[in-house]
């Protein structure tokens, strides 16, 4: 009956009950009807003995005005709920799901939906709206534990398969990437993409951390070393914690001016221009934004400092913070350890400029912490034909080349890893950008970090509680 209730037939006696009363819609508003009502006729007909199917019959018949005839429930329950709002970390579509009550009286909703909570009397079945929302009717979602449990249906009816974190073109194969040399490719070599570092150059005094080729290698390299394993073991907080968390609540933040900003992680596939993006953030104001010094295990050269371009560590100081997990992430390239520690980010946070700085996304999580309270910019590709045309002087850095130009077989495993990217951590996304034309791009990205900073956001209600001390 989804006209605004719900009903269901006692087990028992056979009695006709109101199941529930959905928020906002026709009977909630008359203000007549209440979950526990006994439905005795239907325009003049009685229900008894009637299934709660032949009673919907009955109803889809009807036209005009519908006269229900009704036992009040003794003791009406006070609606004593506070509202609360979630971020959905699965999809959900009642259409698909045979034990809903009532399949038109649910909402679907995807993954990243905040939801407004409006009802939660009933242990199985909530009701809520998806915001921003124009209706005033609620739907029905399932409830938390009920969800957990479709969850791990669902999980166990898979076959059982060691999930391949996300591959991108980073992690072409050495064979295939051997084959498709170009003469104008450098090849790496430690030596090489040190000494013609230019990301790491100096704009006006100022250096720009975190761009070194060697760390962004490490990045690329920690796919296939560190990085490949069974997705239950290794991405513990994306995939698996869906089934442990189907809902995470959030609640409305507004940073107040005075605060440390939020820290801006973009994330993208290898080669969609995170880096670039960033460059360019941080020449046109480095006095508002910059990156972070990352740090590394490998020995400084002549002209290097420690706290400029990296923080120089020994192995065993390396191992000790990521046992203490104060790496945001880390890797390893050619028997060097390389990492961006919390302590970094949080020291640029504290000078009061705003840190931007670019993470796998397995690393999300790392950063969506009440310290650090991480804005998560997700960068992608236009179609692959916009690639073609717009990177027709873009230069790759690979595992192997340090300046090698796109093949078309490069968007079409950009676009696969967009696509498992998205598939996998699209609820962390605060924000996307399409990489198509750069100065277009620099633009959105500007404008994006604005509102991160000065205007209210859903945030995880676990940020603003003051026990939590991640
Ligand atoms: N919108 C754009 N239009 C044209 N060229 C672009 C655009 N964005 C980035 N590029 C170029 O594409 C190439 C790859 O960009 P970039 O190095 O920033 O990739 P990335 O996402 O940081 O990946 P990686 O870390 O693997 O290098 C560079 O030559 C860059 O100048």
């Amino acid at each position: 009956m989804c006209n605004g209730a719900t009903i269901r037939r006692h087990e028992v006696n056979g009695e006709i009950f109101i199941a529930r009363v959905i928020h906002g819609g026709l009977a909630d508003r008359s203000g007549l009807l209440y979950a526990g009502d006994r439905l005795v006729e239907v325009n003049g007909l009685s229900v008894e003995g009637l299934e709660p199917e032949q009673i919907i019959q009955i109803l889809a018949r009807s036209h005009g005005t519908i006269m229900f005839k009704v036992v009040p429930i003794s003791d009406r329950p006070v609606n004593s709920q506070t509202t609360l709002y979630v971020r959905a970390m699965a999809d959900y579509c009642p259409q698909q799901d045979p034990a809903i009550p009532c399949a038109e009286a649910g909402m679907s909703f995807h993954k990243g939906d905040v939801l407004e909570i409006v009802d939660q009397t009933d242990t199985l079945w909530w009701q809520a709206k998806k915001l921003p929302s124009t209706s005033c009717c609620a739907g029905l979602i399932p409830s938390t534990s009920l969800l957990k449990r479709k969850q791990k249906e669902f999980w166990w009816s898979q076959p059982l398969q060691t999930h391949t974190c996300i591959k991108t073109l980073s992690t072409v194969d050495e064979e295939e990437d051997m084959m498709a040399i170009d003469d104008k490719c450098v090849e790496t070599d430690e030596e090489t993409f040190e000494s013609e570092d230019e990301f790491s150059r100096n704009v006006e005094g100022i250096y720009l951390a975190g761009f070194r080729r060697s760390l962004r290698l490490c990045r690329k390299r920690s796919h296939t070393s560190i990085h490949q394993q069974p997705c239950y073991s290794h991405c513990p907080r994306s995939c698996y914690s869906a089934l442990a968390n189907p809902y995470e609540e959030v609640v409305r933040y507004q940073r107040h001016p005075e605060d440390t900003n939020r820290l801006i992680a973009l994330v993208g596939p290898s080669g969609v221009g995170v880096n670039e993006l960033r460059r360019r953030l941080i020449e046109i104001n480095p006095k508002a934004f910059s990156g972070a010094v990352p740090h590394t295990t490998r020995m400084p050269k002549m002209y290097e400092e420690s706290g400029r371009e990296y923080h120089f560590i020994n192995k065993e100081l390396f191992e000790n913070m990521v046992y203490n997990h104060r790496f945001v992430e880390y890797g390893e390239y050619k028997g060097n350890m390389y990492g961006t520690s919390v302590n970094a980010v949080s020291e640029v946070l504290g000078s009061g400029k705003i840190c931007v700085i670019d993470i796998e996304p397995h690393a999300i999580q790392s950063v969506r912490t009440q310290k650090l309270k991480a804005y998560i910019i997700f960068v992608k590709p236009p179609s692959a034909a916009r690639m073609k045309q717009t990177r027709k002087n873009a230069q790759l850095i690979t595992n192997y080349y340090i300046n090698r130009p796109f093949k078309d077989e490069d968007f079409q495993e950009m676009e696969d890893a967009v696509r498992k990217m998205e598939h996998q951590y699209c609820q962390f996304f605060d924000h996307v950008i399409v990489n198509d034309r750069l100065q277009d791009s620099c633009v959105q990205l500007l404008t994006a970090i604005r509102r991160a900073q000065d205007e209210p956001q859903w945030v995880p209600a676990s940020w603003l509680c003051p026990t939590d001390q991640s």
